[in-house]
């Protein structure tokens, strides 16, 4: 009967199929319905199913019987999503407390160095992981650490070797190198943010003995941008010179370490005698009595003599007691004062020239401070316009009392000065102020509120010189006004590489002066990026509120 499920629904068909044929009303439709592939297959499980009930099956297993069909599908579709990974056996309860666990680091060498320093326990004999420098093949792969004992090498023991064996091991290995370490028990996991840095010394890991591994040393000199990325020994750092060109840091003594180092070279000098630096002069930072022409006086007198106290190379007593000065970047928000421009250069390099071409270009964005005198008003003169004029006694209170003047001099027995106030004035009146100063002088300017932006005016080639300043006059008294000599051009070549050399670390743009008209645009646009585009500047600009109070 069951089986006929199948056989009436094929005579159903055959019927309808006759009426299909005779054109019935809706027939069509029906034999469609009944003739569908699903019907069938529907009918045809329905029949399998009433044949196994007929027969009675009974479950193979006795624990089975009396599953239901729905749990049976549940089951396979839990197992189906679950995943099975072999499971470890637990490790034992008491594990010997010496018990150590073996590391296989297997590093593939490509051109870099492997970038890590290894020492030697001199009582163990033991060869460690030193240090693992930052970016470098080691540290990436994560598997090696400071203090990981080394025990073998490609297969070789290293205990007991001599760390330079072990390098030989290592440079003659080609394509993979496989280390065996015991892994340090404590392992230090640094996550320093980096720290932006500039040198204010220079320095040479091939002329320092003491440096662990020269190898690993970075050179740099003063005025270089360092991101350390690594301070966790207090000795020698890790550091990146900016713009970044190497993935790997490399190795520089800390602060700590420099300022040991220089005043060891300090004394040393000082027992043979050589005047390295007037001490006198950098530690309060004061500039030498002598100004610019600016100043509408003359200093030229004194060209020889200022050379050997401010623009001689050695390491000045600031750069001393911080070889390196924090740095962050700055950008200067549109409502806040401009940043003052220090220009500098040496004298006769052209600094006043352009200077004044700025403000006569654009004299309501360029202004210069109002510099104070002593002298009597003259006729035709404004108070605050030309000078401030003020009594000597207050001018003596301003210099040393409250040290408001960044330069100072004395001709015909009236004094002359650039305060600190005059500066501050121009900047509070939203214009930028423009002003050029003796080196030393940067260091009072340094002043959080000013923000300066020194651009150092470099003398072209004796050459150039001799051509670009054929028309040009040089004053060197008041009574003498002549043109350059071949002396003149030679002199300022020099002094203009000794203010370099001392004092780069503090310029934060170079411009030489060749064509007037190319320098100028050329400051131009310099002045612009530093008032609009961010930029390095001390972390802390007041640094010079100590030693002026001393
Ligand atoms: N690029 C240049 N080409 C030709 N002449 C120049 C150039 N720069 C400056 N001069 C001329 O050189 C002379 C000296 O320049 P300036 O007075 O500006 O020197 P300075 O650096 O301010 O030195 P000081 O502070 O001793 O006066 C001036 O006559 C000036 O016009």
């Amino acid at each position: 009967m069951l089986s006929g499920v199948s056989e009436v629904l094929s005579s159903v068909v055959e019927d309808v199929s006759e009426a299909v044929n005779r054109n019935i009303s809706g027939s069509q439709l029906l034999h469609e319905l009944l003739s569908a592939p699903w019907l069938r297959a529907l009918l045809k499980i329905y029949e399998c199913l009433m044949q196994f009930q007929r027969l009675s099956p009974s479950p193979l297993l006795p624990c089975a019987s009396g599953l239901l069909f729905e749990a049976l599908l549940s089951s396979h579709d839990s197992v189906a999503q679950s995943d099975y990974l072999p499971v470890l056996s637990p490790l034992p309860d008491e594990l010997p407390e010496d018990e150590e666990a073996m590391r296989i680091v297997c590093l593939v060498k490509n051109n870099q160095p492997l970038g890590a320093t290894i020492r030697r326990d001199e009582v163990t004999g033991d060869i460690y992981i030193a240090r693992v420098i930052h970016g470098g093949l080691a540290d990436r792969s994560g598997l090696l650490h400071p203090g990981d004992l080394i025990v073998e090498v490609n297969g070789n023991s290293v205990v007991g070797l001599e760390p330079e064996k072990v390098i030989q091991i290592l440079n003659s290995s080609i394509g993979t190198i496989l280390f065996k370490v015991i892994p340090r028990s404590t392992q230090v996991t640094s996550s320093q943010k980096p720290v932006y840095m500039r040198a204010m010394v220079d320095y040479c890991p091939l002329q320092d003995s003491s440096i662990p591994c020269p190898d690993a040393g970075m050179a740099f000199i003063r005025g270089d941008l360092l991101e350390v990325v690594d301070q966790s020994d207090a000795l020698w750092w890790q550091a990146r010179k900016l713009p970044c060109g190497a993935s790997f840091a490399g190795l520089i003594p800390s602060a700590s370490m420099l300022r040991s180092k220089h005043k060891e070279q300090w004394c040393i000098k000082t027992r043979l005698n050589v005047v390295i630096f007037s001490q006198k002069h950098e530690s309060t930072f004061f500039p030498s009595a002598g100004f610019r022409r600016s100043f509408r006086l003359w200093r030229r007198t004194s060209y020889r003599r200022r050379r050997q106290s401010c623009t001689s190379c050695s390491p000045s007593s600031s750069a001393l007691s911080s070889p390196y000065e924090e740095v962050a970047l700055y950008q200067r928000l549109p409502q806040e004062n401009h940043r003052l421009i220090i220009l500098i250069g040496a004298s006769g390099v052209g600094v006043n020239e352009l200077r004044k071409r700025l403000i006569k270009l654009n004299p309501s964005t360029f202004q210069g401070p109002v510099p104070h005198t002593t002298r009597p008003i003259k006729e035709g003169e404004q108070a605050g316009r030309e000078y401030h004029f003020v009594t000597k006694e207050l001018f003596e209170y301003m210099f040393c009392s409250i040290f408001r003047f960044v330069e100072y001099g004395e001709s015909k027995s009236h004094l002359y000065g650039t305060s600190i106030d005059a500066i501050d004035e121009v900047v509070k009146r939203g214009r930028m102020c423009i002003i050029d100063v003796e080196p030393p002088g940067i260091h009072l300017l340094r002043l959080r509120n000013l923000k300066p932006y020194v651009i150092f005016i470099k003398a072209p080639s004796p050459e150039t010189l001799r051509q670009t300043r054929r028309n040009a006059r040089i004053i060197t008294s008041y009574a003498v006004n002549r043109a350059f000599t071949e002396e003149d051009f030679l002199e300022l070549e020099d002094t203009s590489q000794l203010i370099e050399a001392k004092y780069k670390q503090y310029f934060d743009n170079v411009v030489v002066n060749d064509d007037l008209q190319d320098a100028c645009m050329q400051l131009c646009s310099i002045i612009q990026q530093a008032q609009n585009e961010p930029q390095w500047i001390p972390t802390d600009m007041n640094i010079n509120t100590e030693s002026r109070s001393k």
